[in-house]
């Protein structure tokens, strides 16, 4: 049982401009996003582990939509897979960016100018992790949207200085939201930790974890 169970699950402001949003999408649509992710892990590029440039290969499998990320820049290519053009990023994809934005900040926060173009699709196992980083490749402030989907997990959510503390461990289980914009962009996160078996196999996630973040990455081309 995650803490998700014990405690109420409210929405939360982490930091500055990072919220919080446990449940935010339906069983429905956590299916249809399982889909869609399962589609785009078909082709035109597969699921893969990142090789990082010291030779370190991570340990979630990732698949992109709308540009390609790779260590440490994007391109509308998978260079370091097949070299294959990455699948189109839909516009269903933007309007649910779009209401993310609006579900964490109000409905006074212009999303209209939200222009959402890259889709990073992690996987991970239950031995999966994610080390402290930022996500710094886009040229662009615009907030960063995280959809959580299947089991549970701890993700570290710090500061824009340092790797370490302080930092803030929140439980996101399937469903979540997580939005991290403003003063909160650029600051460090992770996934110390899965829970294995903790999802909901109605969102037809048999098991493992899906995590789909949208981003803008302010490229052209
Ligand atoms: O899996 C997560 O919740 C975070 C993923 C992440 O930080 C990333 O893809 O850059
Ligand atoms: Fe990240």
């Amino acid at each position: 049982m995650t803490a998700g169970a014990l405690f109420p699950r409210e929405p939360a402001l982490i930091a500055p401009g990072a919220m919080h949003l446990p449940g935010w999408l339906s069983v429905e649509q956590q299916r249809k996003l399982v889909n869609a992710c399962r589609a785009w892990a078909r082709g035109p590029v597969p699921l893969r582990h990142t090789t990082l440039p010291g030779g370190g290969v991570m340990s979630v499998r990732t698949v992109c939509v709308g540009w390609h990320w790779l260590p440490y820049r994007y391109s509308r290519t998978a260079d370091d897979v097949n070299g294959a053009r990455v699948a189109e990023f839909p516009d269903w994809l933007t309007e649910l960016g779009r209401a993310a934005l609006v579900a964490a900040f109000g409905e006074r926060s212009d999303t209209t100018g939200y222009r959402p173009d890259t889709a990073l699709v992690n996987f991970y196992d239950g031995d999966a992790r994610m080390g402290m980083h930022q996500d710094k490749e886009e040229r662009s402030g615009a907030p960063v949207v995280s959809l959580s989907i299947g089991d549970s997990c701890v993700f570290r959510f710090g500061n824009t200085q340092t790797r370490g503390r302080p930092y803030t461990d929140v439980v996101l289980e399937s469903g979540d939201l997580f939005v991290f914009g403003g003063p909160s962009r650029f600051a460090f996160h992770g996934v110390p930790k899965v829970h294995p078996g903790t999802g909901d196999p109605a969102t037809g996630l048999s098991g493992g974890r899906l995590n789909i973040t949208l981003r803008e990455t302010g490229l052209s081309g």
